[in-house]
């Protein structure tokens, strides 16, 4: 049984002009307020200073198309749009940027030291309200007109004394090095405010026309025991609720990209992929087209793997359950360049950090074979991956 599952590492489309810095020390070198780090597993880049600031994604190709022409900075677009399409977006057109080859396996983590410092955490809603979220969608499920809605908490987090978003986010890069790791300057009155996190899902890729978008959607905790693992591996890929789950979201990508795509590939069978604290089901779509990798990212955004299905009537369940405001989580976190080139991937497994205070979320797609405590578990888990980087 064990030996049926297959983990692929997360899809390679094109590769991003890789550059030959050391990756590690560039990483070294990202500081809140003044740039943005992104990396993954085809390369890292760091953006530094602001030439241009854009909330409007539909200016970006322009922009840059322009900024191309004039040569007068690099021609690329960087930063993230919120899960609301109608919010302002943080992306800017930077002063410089240096692009590197992916992270090495040695870059360090900072290791379990003993750490006194003294956080105090609130969750929103409390557990016992999530569950009752989720017992809420399963009720307008039955009610019909709505088949699938992910539903969200945060953790919110204080501590004494100012976090130490460098040491974070290297902590992060190193846990996760399979997955795409950022850090995006974010919009704020005083002081540096940073969406900093660790996700495995890429929404889409372009490069050369190849097109790459990897939905993932069924999700499973790891286990420190191998065999034990393994099998939580073989019994996600078995299950039919998380089959069902990620069917969902497969189907509704393949169609919106289908729009924009000249040819598509979308393989029947899901895989396995892992994280540091998950399993997830994952399907690898490949096509090509001549839209820009944000036009097609936007037309992606929501997919169900963040939103549900219907569209509509999961962001109206989404807006009348959840007690907070999703703001950059469930957006999208990339960079595009002059020809349209460009990775963006969902913003999952982030926070939003400024100060003593980071803002934790967590979100889990419900079904109607959904319970909501496993729900709840299952958002436990996946603050892991940030509650690690701290
Ligand atoms: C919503 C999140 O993750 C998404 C939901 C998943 C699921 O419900 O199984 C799996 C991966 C992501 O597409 C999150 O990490 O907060």
């Amino acid at each position: 049984m064990t030996s049926e599952v297959t983990a692929d590492l997360l899809p390679v489309p094109g590769t991003p002009p890789t550059g030959s810095g050391d990756s590690a020390q560039l990483l070294a070198r990202w500081r809140p307020g003044e740039g943005t780090w992104f990396s993954g597993p085809r390369g890292a880049l760091l953006a530094r200073g602001v030439a241009h600031r854009l909330d409007d994604p539909d200016e970006a190709r322009r922009r840059l198309r322009r900024i191309d022409a004039a040569g007068d900075a690099p021609a690329v677009v960087i930063g993230a749009l919120p899960f609301d399409p109608a919010a302002p977006a943080a992306l800017v057109v930077p002063e410089a940027v240096t692009w590197a080859p992916p992270l090495p396996r040695s870059v360090g983590r900072r290791g379990e030291g003993a750490d006194p410092t003294h956080w105090q955490s609130r969750p929103v809603p409390e557990p016992a309200g999530y569950e009752a979220m989720v017992a809420d969608a399963l009720r307008r499920m039955r009610a019909g007109g709505l088949e699938k809605v992910v539903l969200s908490r945060v953790l919110d987090l204080v501590r004494d004394t100012p976090i130490d978003q460098p040491a974070m986010l290297g902590e992060l890069a190193a846990r996760n090095l399979a997955g795409y790791v950022f850090a995006v300057d974010l919009p704020s009155g005083s002081g540096p405010r940073s969406l900093i996190g660790a996700s495995p899902e890429l929404l889409v890729s372009r490069r050369d026309g190849e097109v790459v978008a990897n939905p993932l959607a069924g999700s499973a905790p790891r286990r420190s025991d191998p065999a034990d693992d393994e099998a939580t591996g073989a019994a996600l890929l078995a299950s039919v609720k998380d089959r069902h789950e990620h069917a969902l979201v497969v189907d509704e990508v393949a169609a919106a990209l289908a729009g924009c795509c000249d040819s598509l590939e979308v393989p029947a069978e899901p895989t396995l992929i892992r994280t540091d604290a998950l399993w997830h089901l994952s399907t690898t779509i490949r096509g090509r087209s001549a839209v820009a990798s944000l036009d097609i990212a936007r037309a992606l955004h929501p997919t169900p793997a963040v939103g549900g299905v219907p569209r509509e009537a999961a962001c109206r369940a989404i807006g009348e359950l959840e007690p907070f405001s999703r703001g950059f989580y469930t957006g999208m976190v990339g960079w595009m360049d002059a020809d349209g080139d460009g990775e963006w991937v969902v913003a999952l497994r982030c926070g939003d950090v400024r100060g003593a205070t980071a803002r934790l979320y967590a979100g889990a797609g419900i079904v109607p074979a959904s319970v909501p405590a496993s729900e709840l578990a299952e958002t436990t888990t996946k603050l892991e991956t940030m509650l690690a980087s701290l």
